[in-house]
């Protein structure tokens, strides 16, 4: 019986989260407001964990989480978790990227109105009974210049908007193509050219070694004067001691900003200065993108937990629910394909190559690639799996090819692992069984026809009668029984492979017994 996976939700999220997990068969906890130290001594109950921005998921929650396999971020930004060490523990990563964009579009255009009529200090003095109608005069935005930095997804959203409202929109980001800046209204400039044009500046990039103060010092002095800028995207993108100085200097503005260096942000030097506005971390806070985000981060997690399915990972590749089950058996034939090579391995390997012959050659290859290079090296470490076994492989140099073949061979579907070893290549390759059971069909240039599972020992020797015999002897006499046998020769009088299951570990003592047999050249335990 398999048991319920559990899930806890460690940061505040629509309640749709929890139902759905319920009503999918998922445990679930709602424990949020946790201290990392907290969190860390109850992480490790849990295969799932549910977040938005508050819970950070460092190297030391995950060293806690024993048992997790994927941290659900409901929302975009995942700089709350860390990537490479998620990847390196097998953890998967997924977002909701686009659940709260046009909430957070949205955001920006409402603070950019705010900006343009001083809709806060306007409000603040009114209530206060002064009814100041001199001292606020406003711009209009009609005609006037946005300059994105960035236009992907919320970004694109924006220029959307303001195109509505008659503005001209120009944008700076490297990644976009000259067709897709036609296809949504906007000019693709320089950053210079942006700063030099623009009289609103918004921002929507994530938070990178190239975006950290994409708005520096020198950036901002390089804008025209009376700019207005708002940042809905990270904290960290604008320079903000450089930005409380341009607006005291009357450099710039106005300026909004949703985010902050640090979060929260309880103090700050730009808090009280006059054209300044903050609102806390609400880009994507509206009932909408909070119910759109907490269903799409439960479903994608159910359909990983349950049934393999993996959607909008940061750190692996994406691979339906519905072609998970179909993929389940090729991914089992690959892990025991993966795994033969690893433990009969001699010296060391250089690459792997993967091939798919057949029906196999139709599925996606990343999730069989990964099965093979998580059976390979769990040879070595029992916390290998799918998703850090490519991470892992990479960072040790191992070269891995991917090959697939439209031919249709002996067999309907078929993988072959070949390992690059300096002795030469070495491969083994295995079929599905109507279409689900894993078998064995070559063992390195030999045909066989072998399940791979339990205990086996692997045998090379010379072919040579009377052998079967004695090796049966001696492992009748050390009380291990044969289940399975299957015998493959190159050529009669050659060299023979011996690939048995038997039905308990043969111990070192006994394979050194085996060894001492006449005509023995090789003999390895195995273990799937
Ligand atoms: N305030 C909030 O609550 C809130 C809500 C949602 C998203 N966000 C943040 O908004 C940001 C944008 O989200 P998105 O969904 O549009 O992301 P996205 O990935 O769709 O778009 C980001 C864009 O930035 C561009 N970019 C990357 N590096 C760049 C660079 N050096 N210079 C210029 N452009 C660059 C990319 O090419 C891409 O087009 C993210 O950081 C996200 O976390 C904030
Ligand atoms: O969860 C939130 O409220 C913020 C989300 C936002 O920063 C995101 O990147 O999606």
């Amino acid at each position: 019986m398999t048991t319920q996976p559990k899930v806890l939700i460690s940061d505040k999220m629509d309640p749709r989260a929890a139902a759905i997990f319920r009503e999918r068969g998922i445990q679930v906890d709602e424990i949020t407001g946790k201290t990392p130290e907290e969190l860390a001594a109850i992480v490790g109950d849990y295969d799932g964990l549910a977040i938005r921005s508050s819970t950070k998921v460092t190297p030391k929650i995950l060293a806690a989480a024993t048992s997790l396999k994927v941290v659900g971020r409901a929302g975009i930004g995942v700089d709350n978790v860390d990537i490479p060490a998620a990847t390196a523990r097998g953890v998967v990563v997924m977002n909701t990227p686009f659940g709260n964009s046009i909430t957070t579009a949205e955001h920006a255009i409402a603070l950019l109105f705010a900006l343009a009529r001083q809709l806060p200090e306007a409000d603040a003095s009114t209530q206060a009974g002064k009814w100041e109608k001199n001292r606020f005069m406003g711009v209009e935005v009609t005609g006037k210049t946005l300059g994105l930095i960035g236009a992907g997804n919320i970004g694109s959203i924006v220029a959307s908007r303001a195109l509505g409202l008659r503005m001209k929109v120009v944008a700076f980001d490297p990644f976009l193509s000259p067709e897709r800046a036609v296809e949504i209204g906007v000019e693709k400039v320089e950053l210079d050219e942006l700063l030099r044009r623009a009289d609103f500046i918004t921002l929507h990039t994530p938070l990178t070694d190239q975006t950290r103060n994409i708005l520096s010092r020198e950036n901002i002095a390089k804008t025209k004067k009376d700019v207005r800028i708002v940042n809905c995207a990270r904290g960290g993108l604008i320079d903000e001691a450089a930005l409380k100085d341009a607006l005291d200097s009357g450099q710039i503005a106005g300026a909004a900003l949703d985010v902050f260096e640090t979060e929260p942000a309880t103090a700050s030097p730009l808090f009280g200065t006059p054209g300044f506005i903050s609102t806390p971390h609400l880009g994507a806070s509206t009932n909408e993108a909070q119910v759109n985000v907490a269903i799409q981060v439960a479903e994608q997690m159910s359909d990983f937990l349950l049934l393999g399915g993996v959607t909008n990972a940061i750190n692996v590749p994406s691979l339906s629910a519905e072609e998970a089950p179909r993929l389940k058996p090729y991914m089992a034939l690959a892990e025991k394909l993966g795994s033969l090579v690893g433990q009969l391995a001699r010296g060391s390997i250089a690459g792997l190559s993967i091939e798919t012959e057949g029906a196999a050659a139709e599925l996606n290859m990343k999730p069989i690639t990964g099965a093979v290079l998580a059976g390979y090296m769990r040879v070595h470490s029992d916390t290998v799996n799918m998703v850090n076994a490519p991470f892992l492989a990479k960072e040790r140099g191992l070269d891995v090819r991917e090959v697939r073949h439209d031919r249709e061979g002996d067999y309907h579907t078929l993988v072959r692992v070949t390992a690059h070893t300096q002795a030469g290549d070495r491969a083994v390759a295995g079929t599905l069984f109507g279409n689900a059971a894993p078998r064995l069909t070559e063992l390195f240039g030999v045909k066989v026809e072998a399940d791979l599972a339990g205990d086996m020992l692997y045998i090379v020797n010379e072919d040579a009668p009377g052998f079967i015999g004695r090796l049966g002897t001696t492992l009748g006499e050390a009380g291990i029984n044969i289940g399975t046998f299957h015998l493959g020769r190159i050529d009669a009088g050659g060299e023979a492979v011996l690939l048995l299951s038997v039905d308990e570990p043969v111990g070192a003592e006994v394979v050194a017994r085996i060894e001492q047999l006449p005509g023995v050249k090789q003999v390895r335990p195995l273990k799937f």
